[in-house]
């Protein structure tokens, strides 16, 4: 294998600062970056559209006949809403309503079982329908999705180092 196959390349998240009342939602991780420590919901941007290729096909014949293979084709890539919407719904199964970027961090993580570097979109959002309940769609990825009040004193600990270092510098998601 070559030096240029075997360097790792930075890669994008988008998370997603789920707003209910005075609260976010977070779980806490279980997979190879941050284990064990409590997240927003969130995860990698995907090259192209967030359609699988049986949903592309099925528009293809059936609704929009080129549009759809002509936008994926095109590269017209997965925007961030529609990443964290996707990430979201995968995750805890939740709808997420209207949504706004709001900040972006890169962070290099070193200290994990393989190096690893995110460039990570902040995405605010709410609820299509609030008074839906969160599942925990990934048991393998995450324990369980709660909600806590946006309070250095009352979020669960350990935080994701990245989200820890925005609770230290007083960082406020809300609008
Ligand atoms: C590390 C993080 C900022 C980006 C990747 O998030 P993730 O590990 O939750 O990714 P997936 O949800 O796509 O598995
Ligand atoms: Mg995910
Ligand atoms: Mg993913
Ligand atoms: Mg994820």
């Amino acid at each position: 294998m070559d030096m240029e196959e075997a360097k790792p390349v930075p890669r994008v998240g988008v998370v997603v600062f789920v707003l209910k009342g005075k609260s976010v939602l977070l779980g806490r991780r279980r997979s190879s970056i941050g284990a064990s420590t409590f997240a927003l919901p969130g995860g990698h941007l995907e090259f192209g559209l967030s359609l699988t290729h049986t949903q592309l096909y099925w528009l293809n014949q059936n609704i929009f006949g080129s549009l759809a293979l002509i936008k994926y084709l095109s590269g017209a890539g997965e925007s961030f809403e529609e990443c964290g919407a996707r990430e979201l719904k995968e995750e805890t199964g939740l709808e997420m309503g209207k949504a706004e970027y709001i900040t972006v961090t890169n962070n290099l993580f070193l200290e994990q079982p393989k190096p690893a570097h995110y460039v990570t979109i902040f995405l605010r959002a709410v609820l299509a329908d609030p008074d839906q309940l969160p599942q925990n769609l990934e048991p393998d990825k995450c324990d369980g999705w709660e909600w806590y009040e946006w309070d250095k004193d009352k979020l669960p600990q350990p935080l994701f180092w990245p989200l820890d270092q925005m609770v230290r510098s007083g960082f406020n998601p809300f609008p």
